[in-house]
């Protein structure tokens, strides 16, 4: 699965999770919407959750990410063509945001995704590339492997609703 970041470069570039994945070639930054393939779209704000269901066309086409700060991942900052999706609940396991739910980097939401959608080879070695990155998946392991065997996007939300009435 081809993986792309719209990159709005407004965030420490020393720090950003989606630059280092360019610089291994395991993902293609894009200056612009237009230039950014049309694909899945990983968008918190989306009303549609991420399930196996979007395998398809992400595998069609692309599973695409913003990178941005989050001071600026507003909703109105969404603006890439695609269908656009919402990951279900998941704790970082990044330094920044240890522990806090949702609050992903580039990388973490696109292991996410792929795990999501069928890909877990896929998502380790892209979080092979962070000394954290095991952590990530380990710390997810129940809630990725339940949302994996879903069917759609209606059995993801269920699922996850048993994670948020643990919080
Ligand atoms: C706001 S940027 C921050 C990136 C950070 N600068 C880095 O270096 O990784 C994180 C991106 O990951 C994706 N993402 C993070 N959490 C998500 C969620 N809960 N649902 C969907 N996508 C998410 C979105 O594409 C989001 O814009």
């Amino acid at each position: 699965m081809d993986l792309h970041v719209r990159y709005e470069g407004d965030d420490d570039p020393d720090k950003c999770t989606a630059r280092k994945l360019a610089r291994f070639d395991l993902a293609t930054l894009h200056r612009s919407d237009r230039a950014t393939p049309y694909g899945v779209v990983l968008n918190p704000h989306a009303e549609r959750a991420l399930s196996p269901a979007d395998a398809e066309t992400a595998r069609e086409n692309a599973l695409v990410a913003l990178d941005c700060s989050w001071e600026s991942a507003g909703e109105k900052q969404f603006t890439i063509p695609g269908e656009h999706r919402a990951l279900p609940y998941l704790v970082a396991g990044n330094p920044v945001n240890f522990g806090r739910p949702m609050r992903l980097t580039t990388v973490e939401a696109f292991a996410a995704a792929l795990a999501i959608l069928g890909e877990y080879d896929h998502a380790e070695r892209v979080m092979a590339k962070f000394t954290w990155g095991e952590t990530f998946l380990d710390l997810n392991e129940e809630p990725l492997r339940r949302y994996a065997a879903c069917e759609d996007s209606n059995e993801v939300v269920a699922v996850q609703q048993e994670y948020l009435d643990r919080e």
